[in-house]
């Protein structure tokens, strides 16, 4: 992960999966999403799926990821991360040893959820993370959120470091701009692009119109 270099701001999209999905008819549906503009990489985000559930989806979809030249990342578990191959990790605050997801994942991307503080993305960033996440901007349907971002962090962060940082949390074509102007190099997002109203594609080109647009 590099910093943004993708439109006017330098922020590029960062796709998360629906948290529930049939791989193999998904696989389709990614396709058509990842051809229809850039996507700097995609999150395999399955919540409450067994090892072996994560297993076929990773499967069925990395594969498409990697036709696409998008980087395939696996939501939760650093070590089933690692034992299927996947370009790196995103760990929570709950999701094990940071460190050791780290020696782990030599040569991988390894991101960290940092929610809105200070403290936790320089802790990130003293531990190798190749991205922090700040969230949640803006309310979602797609999680309980207990923390809320503002884009001084944005700022601050990208002032002072040049590790690149992830924003997060009900980001939408139309509210994204801020978060483009204050040094986000990639905006997270799920219901954007999932559940846009005219399908998935709509959903990547109408993000990556309003980055340009930032
Ligand atoms: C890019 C990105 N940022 C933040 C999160 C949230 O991670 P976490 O706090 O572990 O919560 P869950 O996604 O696991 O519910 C993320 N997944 N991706
Ligand atoms: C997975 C996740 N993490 C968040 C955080 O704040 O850490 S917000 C969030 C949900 C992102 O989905 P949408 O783009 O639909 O809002
Ligand atoms: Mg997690």
């Amino acid at each position: 992960m590099t910093k943004g270099d993708g439109g006017s701001g330098g922020s590029r999209l960062y796709l998360i999966t629906p948290p529930k999905l049939d791989p193999v008819a998904f696989r389709e549906t990614l396709a058509a999403a990842l051809d229809a503009g850039d996507v700097a990489c995609l999150q395999l985000r399955l919540k409450d799926a067994s090892p072996d559930d994560v297993k076929r989806a990773v499967d069925a979809l990395m594969p498409v990821a990697h036709a696409h030249d998008v980087a395939f990342i696996l939501n939760d578990d650093a070590i089933l991360a690692h034992r299927l191959g996947c370009d790196g990790a995103h760990l929570g605050q709950s999701d094990g040893d940071h460190a050791g997801a780290r020696m782990l994942l030599d040569g991988k991307i390894l991101g960290i959820t940092c929610h809105a503080s200070r403290h936790l993305a320089m802790t990130a960033g003293e531990q190798g993370a190749d991205y922090v996440a700040f969230g949640a901007f803006f309310p979602t349907d797609t999680k309980e959120t207990v923390h809320t971002a503002g884009t001084d962090l944005l700022e601050w962060w990208s002032e002072m470091m040049e590790i690149p940082c992830v924003a997060i949390g009900g980001i939408m074509a139309q509210n994204c701009a801020p978060l483009v102007r204050a040094g986000a190099d990639f905006l997270a997002v799920v219901g954007a692009v999932w559940n846009h109203p005219d399908g998935a594609p709509a959903g990547v080109r109408a993000m990556n119109a309003a980055i340009d647009a930032a």
